[in-house]
């Protein structure tokens, strides 16, 4: 358990919390009534700053129920919130539904703050890598699906 200083830029709204115990992510809330068209996005606060300690790193990750009921996603995913960082935390909402508005009330859970260990690394630049199993196949490299009715594996 690490302890995290916050401040509450907007008291009247509570801070933000785990839903159960053991939950990785703390909700966070909008401070502001938002409508978002299909495809709007919006920088929205959330009434609170945090003091991190070095070596942690907070993300801003999306809640799911919102995201399957109503196609909000978020910009960014995961936003990252570095330890130095005492500004405001907002969320970069985004409606990806190709169809509905989304309307969310102030005071509504809009975001979930995964706290994380994280590494710095020192950069050690070198004129070639060591070889690896790998190498550099990515990109699907390994094999993707084929369609039932195509011959070509995307
Ligand atoms: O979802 C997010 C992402 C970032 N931030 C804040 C905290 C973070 O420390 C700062 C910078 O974020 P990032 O490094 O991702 O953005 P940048 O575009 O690289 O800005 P900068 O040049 O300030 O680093 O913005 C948020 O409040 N919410
Ligand atoms: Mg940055």
């Amino acid at each position: 358990m690490v302890e995290i200083l916050l401040q509450r830029l907007d008291p009247d709204l509570p801070p933000p919390s785990y839903a159960h115990p053991g939950d990785a992510g703390a909700d966070l809330r909008t401070t502001v009534d938002l409508r978002l068209a299909p495809g709007e996005r919006m920088l929205v606060p959330t009434g609170v700053g945090i003091a991190l300690p070095e070596g942690y790193v907070a993300l801003v990750h999306p809640r799911s129920g919102l995201a399957a009921r109503h196609g909000l996603s978020i910009v960014n995913t995961p936003g990252t919130v570095d330890a130095g960082y005492r500004g405001e935390i907002k969320v970069l909402l985004v409606n990806t539904d190709a169809h509905e508005p989304v309307t969310l009330r102030r005071g509504d859970r809009i975001a979930q703050l995964v706290v994380q260990r994280v590494e710095t690394a020192t950069f050690v630049e070198v004129d070639a890598l060591p070889e690896s199993v790998r190498g550099s196949g990515g990109y699907g490299s390994t094999g993707g699906f084929t369609y039932p009715d195509r011959e070509e594996t995307v």
